[in-house]
């Protein structure tokens, strides 16, 4: 979507458990741009990508995704506003082991309504992007640890999001693994002109973005990656 902003956040408040998690935060992220957000563990940095894809609600404040306001969907719209506008990659995966990666891929366009020889080709296609062409019968769950996590590099950019989250995306990589995905993620705004915003305790990672932002005490402000 042309001239839309993949986030606008403002004026964003949280509070669980009697912490205030988020404190009238604002946050802006432009096509084609990378954020980390680093924060000290339990900030809620985990929290504020859930608040992004809808899944939590803001006590007041506006997130606006792609220029929809995600809090305002429900059930199966919000559902199909994420498949349409949102990739997401987390930190073990998340993908069914007993699929074959280009299921697990493909999977993601067919839920999207694409038919299935277009998703099996796209799923292909982002497949040898990631460096896995070939893979043939395996399953998922044969892979290594790495190469799971760009098969889900692969299937987050399924649907050509307008906003690619990632929360821990090199937690459980080795360190000549955790180069390769931070890689393949900067690279996606780049390539495929979506935001990125990824939530990272690796300084190295951080380090990749365009800008990296702190979380701490439900502020949200801009730091270095070390
Ligand atoms: N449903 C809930 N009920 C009570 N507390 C919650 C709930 N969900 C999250 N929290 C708390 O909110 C805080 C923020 O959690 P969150 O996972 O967002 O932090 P984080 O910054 O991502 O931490 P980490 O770096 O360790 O992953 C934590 O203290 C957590 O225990």
């Amino acid at each position: 979507m042309a001239g839309v902003m993949p986030v606008e956040v403002e004026d964003l408040t949280y509070e669980i458990a009697g912490r205030q998690l988020l404190n009238h935060v604002g946050l802006s992220v432009r096509a084609g741009e990378s954020v980390a957000v680093m924060g000290p563990s339990g900030a809620g940095k985990s929290t504020l990508l859930s608040l992004l894809l809808g899944l939590v609600r803001p006590d007041s404040g506006r997130i606006l995704v792609a220029g929809q306001d995600v809090a305002a969907l429900r059930g199966g719209k919000l559902a199909a506003f994420r498949r349409a506008h949102v990739g997401m990659v987390f930190q073990f995966g998340e993908l069914l082991p007993e699929l074959k990666p280009v299921e697990n891929v493909a999977l993601a366009g067919l839920l999207g309504g694409s038919p299935g020889r277009t998703a099996y080709a796209r799923a292909g296609e982002l497949l040898d992007a990631v460096g896995l062409a070939g893979l043939g019968a395996v399953t998922t769950a044969e892979l290594s640890g790495g190469e799971r996590q760009r098969v889900a590099v692969a299937r987050a950019l399924m649907g050509a999001p307008d906003l690619l989250l990632a929360d821990e995306p090199t937690g459980s990589l080795d360190e000549e693994s955790r180069a390769q995905i931070a890689a393949l993620l900067f690279a996606a705004p780049k390539e495929h002109g979506c935001a990125l915003v990824v939530v990272t305790h690796d300084a190295t990672v951080a380090a990749r973005a365009d800008r990296v932002l702190r979380l701490r005490a439900g502020e949200l402000v801009p730091g270095g990656a070390g």
